[in-house]
């Protein structure tokens, strides 16, 4: 019941008023289409008793009770469609709020997926849900009561009667109910995974064409299609039982009805007027169950969707801070720092060192030695458990995030431009810029040329179309950064991919980014950290030397390896050059 609960929870205090208001319109529509049953009934009473005085107020009452249930209907489902998209889009922000503010390493593994099936597919279930199901069900549900109601003050055994299959109904609803939130679960699992399995399919269809996969390649998707397909298959089956019951169930009236109130009619004690009234209303009254039959299997199928959209909302947030913060520099210092990823083995044991203000220091060791998590632990995508980092003599989690945030450049090789112009995508760097500072940013970047060239220049939108290569791309999040101006720069393989042609500019722009920062660099080409000021080197998660190329050359003996690997591998890819 819970899972129901956090159904209306979603709903914000004035969209439950407008549902009210939808329902109430709702329930009259429902009682609209009640009355012409009424009206034939007087038509009928009419012909009975010979008296035709009344006949057109009756065909008036069925004509006007026609046009109002529609005009209800309108009106009902027009407000519950606003309230369902209000909450849909307020559910949707608060979900990309509460994103933001989770710990990036979330975000990155356990819930991007997971988040992407539940915004873009599951929510869409909920709209049907709020627009539809809830007016629906109501009513549908209000009518057999109203109808009740006026049968228990006309003919009290008559209601009785009548009370057998509605009482059924709802019990045997509940249970269906019951049934399916039990499966729901495995249901949404079995979908989320479907979908998921897809995406990476579609996205890896490069590679699997390059690998001449045969069928055993999409085995992970079949084998996921087929889970998805038995736990369907199970769900329906499992509702099945209770559909066949209420449908039966909302026949049953003329079972139980014609034969009783016959009898009462033939005893005496009902008229031949009334006891034609009541097989109508008999009819009548079950009508709106069978709508409400045919919305009961989306809420359990919806309450499941929202239990997992109020998981994620109530997950715990980075904590964060509003007070301001006095940075002495923007020295960066890494005491006594352990940290694992969840449960594991630390990724990273006792490290201490430091990244002078204004200096370029290096991190450098094989891989997997935690180079990558150490920059991460800066930006605060994870939070420490032990030990203490400091930015200019404060400990981050003493920096409000978006403090932290507009402090830092963090550039990777993996380049990320948002579906919008070349200019916005550059001007998110600063907002406030001016359309100089923004086009001296992509100069300093080396793109302002290539950009010129294109047709629309900065106003090219970037799409799939774009023909933009890694090179470009990755300089135009370059000028980006440049823009921001941020007083750190991390740069975390951020020349891995590139190749010989784009190496010098991308080189020329990173020095730009760099000019008078606090940079932390990590680099698997050596080369290129030779001359930083500081160089750290990183093994299995420990902080084993600290010193300047030549100090470390002398003295550390991984270091000496590291870089004999990388002289060699050097020279093997000029051999291959040559070749
Ligand atoms: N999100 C994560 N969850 C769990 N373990 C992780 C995660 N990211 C990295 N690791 C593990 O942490 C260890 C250090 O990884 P990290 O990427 O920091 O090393 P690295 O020195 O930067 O490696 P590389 O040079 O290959 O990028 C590795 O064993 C890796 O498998």
């Amino acid at each position: 019941m819970s899972d129901v609960k956090a159904l209306f929870g979603l709903i914000d205090k004035k969209n439950k008023r407008r549902l009210i208001g939808a329902v109430i319109c709702c329930v009259l529509s429902v009682l609209c289409g009640i009355l012409p049953y009424l009206g034939v009934w007087g038509i009928v009473t009419c012909f009975l008793n010979e008296r035709t005085e009344n006949l057109f107020q009756y065909v008036c009452l069925i004509a006007a009770a026609i046009i109002l249930k529609h005009l209800l209907f309108g009106t009902g489902t027009k407000i519950s469609h606003k309230v369902a998209y209000q909450t849909l889009g307020e559910t949707r922000k608060k979900l990309f709020r509460k994103i933001a503010r989770l710990p990036m390493g979330y975000v990155k593994t356990t819930a991007s997926g997971q988040v992407k099936t539940i915004i873009m597919d599951n929510m869409e279930q909920l709209e049907t849900f709020y627009a539809h199901n809830i007016p629906e069900i109501i009513s549908g549900l209000a009518v057999p009561l109203c109808m009740e109601i006026l049968l228990a003050i006309l003919d009290i055994r008559v209601a009785g009667i009548m009370l057998i299959p509605v009482v059924l109904f709802i019990l045997v609803g509940i249970l269906m109910i019951i049934v399916q939130m039990k499966k729901m679960d495995e249901f949404n699992q079995a979908f989320a995974d479907v979908s998921v399995k897809t995406v990476e399919y579609v996205n890896g269809m490069k590679e699997l064409k390059i690998f001449a996969a045969d069928e055993s390649t999409y085995g992970r998707l079949s084998e996921s299609i087929r889970t998805y397909s038995t736990v369907v298959t199970e769900w329906f089956q499992s509702c099945l039982k209770y559909v066949a019951f209420n449908h039966a169930d909302l026949n049953s009236n003329l079972v139980f009805l014609f034969p009783l109130a016959g009898l009462m009619y033939l005893s005496g004690s009902v008229t031949a007027a009334s006891y034609i009234m009541y097989l109508f209303m008999g009819l009548a009254m079950l009508i709106p169950l069978e709508t409400v039959s045919n919305n009961f299997d989306y809420i359990g199928m919806n309450a499941s969707v929202a239990k997992k959209i109020d998981e994620i909302l109530k997950l715990d947030e980075m904590a964060d801070t509003t007070s301001k913060a006095e940075l002495s520099d923007h020295t960066i210092v890494f005491e006594h720092v352990t940290f694992s990823y969840g449960e594991g083995q630390p990724v990273l044991k006792d490290v201490s060192f430091t990244v002078p203000d204004g200096k370029v220091t290096a991190l450098v060791g094989v891989s997997g030695s935690g180079k990558s998590t150490a920059a991460s632990l800066i930006c605060r995508f994870w939070d420490i458990t032990e030990g203490q980092i400091c930015l200019g003599g404060v400990p981050l989690n003493q920096i409000p995030l978006s403090d932290l945030m507009s402090q830092i450049s963090f550039v990777t090789q993996n380049t990320f431009l948002f579906k919008k112009s070349i200019r916005e995508n550059i001007m998110m760097g600063n907002p406030e810029a001016t359309e100089e500072e923004m086009m001296q940013a992509a100069k300093d970047a080396v793109c302002h040329d290539f950009i010129m060239r294109l047709p629309k220049g900065y106003d090219t939108v970037i799409d799939k179309e774009t023909k933009l290569s890694g090179g470009e791309k990755q300089r135009i999040t370059l000028a980006r950064a440049i823009l921001k101006n941020a007083s750190v720069v991390i740069l975390d393989e951020a020349t891995a991919y590139i190749d010989a042609d784009n190496e010098d500019l991308l080189q020329k722009a990173l020095a730009k980014l760099s000019e008078g920062k606090t940079v932390l660099v990590i680099a698997h080409r050596l080369s290129s950290i030779k001359e930083a000021d500081s160089i750290v080197v990183l093994e299995q998660g420990k902080v084993i030397d600290c010193g300047t190329h030549d100090e470390l050359i002398r003295r550390c003996s991984p270091y000496q390896d590291m870089w004999a690997a990388f002289e060699q591998s050097d020279q093997w890819k000029m051999g291959g050059v040559n070749a």
